[in-house]
């Protein structure tokens, strides 16, 4: 179990202004600027969990994911993993987690793939039974025969991101973070990995933690999310919750022949939106465009549909439902962060 309460952190950085003689200053009189990077953190993660932790650039995951990993200690707050404080126990919780992080590698780079997770055998002290078993089941799930042998460099991306999830797993945690595990992966990929992490949880019961801005990995793979945002936690709970606060909003699409629209109360146009293309001739036969958003709360959606048919010629149609990715914008822009 992950219990989090009032976590703060605050980093110092230097501040200068550009220039020569600026740099020179600053020898003589240092400047700071305070970043609160994580204010008055507290959530409880338990076992066998997978939690989507979401919230746009510089909200505070990475820090918040390096506190649960001991490798930064919060100014203040307390952190119980498995009973134990990451930051103070370190050597024991590092054979609790397994940490992927999609932008770095922990493969070392020049030698085959299977030589790091040789050294990653002996650094965990795997025992060899339980190596030779793990790494069996790793190989056959995530697909590692053929390129075992390579040596890292010469992977490609998503060779490389099964071989770094295999490495993360070999000492069997059971915690695993996972930030940014598809980032650059094709679909093929990308749906590849997914599976493999939900059939490892189904497996195994391993807690994870996904960190991502890839709101189809989120979808795929967890029902709660928190998100952060300046530091601080805005929201906890579930995602098919927060997609039905939203759910009241459903976009037309419109191909009609004939005069302007005139819209009725609940129905706005989407053109703020970058649909630049609203109310004009996009088909060359005459045909106008438009993208509307129907507020169900004040509308149903019949009978907008009846209110623009008496106006226009409608040749085409189609109704949406807000996507994950336009529940996030709508929930940061909600949050205002
Ligand atoms: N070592 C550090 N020194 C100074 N400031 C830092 C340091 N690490 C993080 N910060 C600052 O703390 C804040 C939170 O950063 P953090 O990396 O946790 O955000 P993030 O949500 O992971 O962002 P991203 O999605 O861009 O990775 C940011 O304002 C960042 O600039």
């Amino acid at each position: 179990m992950i219990q989090v309460e009032h976590i703060n952190k605050t980093f110092q950085v230097a501040r200068r202004n550009a220039g020569f003689m600026e740099a020179f200053k600053t020898l003589f009189n240092k400047q700071y600027e305070y970043i609160k990077a994580l204010d008055d953190l507290s959530f409880v993660i338990n076992d066998g969990e997978m939690v989507g932790y979401i919230g746009p650039n510089g909200a505070g995951k990475s820090s918040t994911i390096k506190i649960l990993s001991g490798i930064l200690t919060p100014d203040s707050g307390t952190c119980l993993i498995n009973g134990r404080t990451p930051w103070k126990n370190r050597v024991a919780h590092v054979q609790d987690i397994g940490v992927v992080f999609g932008q770095r590698t922990q493969l070392w780079w020049d030698v085959p793939v299977i030589d790091s997770f040789e050294l990653l055998r002996d650094i965990y002290k795997i025992p060899p039974q339980g190596y030779k078993d793990k790494l069996e089941e790793l190989i056959t799930l995530l697909n590692l025969e053929k390129i075992i042998k390579t040596p890292t460099r010469q992977l490609s991306l998503g060779q490389r991101m099964r071989c770094e999830i295999a490495a993360s797993l070999l000492h069997d945690p059971k915690i695993l973070f996972l930030d940014e595990p598809t980032i650059g992966l094709d679909a093929v990929s990308k749906i590849a990995v997914r599976n493999f992490i939900l059939d490892m949880n189904n497996r195994h019961k391993t807690t994870v933690i996904l960190t991502t801005h890839d709101m189809q990995d989120i979808e795929a793979l967890t029902k709660r999310i928190i998100l952060i945002g300046k530091g601080k936690i805005l929201l906890d709970g579930s995602l098919q919750d927060m997609k039905k606060r939203f759910a009241g909003h459903k976009r037309l699409l419109l191909d009609y022949d004939g005069r302007d629209l005139e819209l009725s109360n609940g129905m706005v146009l989407a053109a703020n939106e970058g649909h630049s293309d609203y109310g004009k001739d996009t088909s060359g036969f005459g045909l106008k465009h438009s993208i509307i958003d129907i507020d169900t709360d004040k509308i149903q959606i019949s009978e907008a549909i009846g209110k623009l048919s008496a106006q226009v010629d409608i040749k085409d149609i189609s109704i949406t439902e807000a996507s994950i990715d336009e529940v996030v914008v709508k929930l940061y822009k909600e949050y205002e962060i």
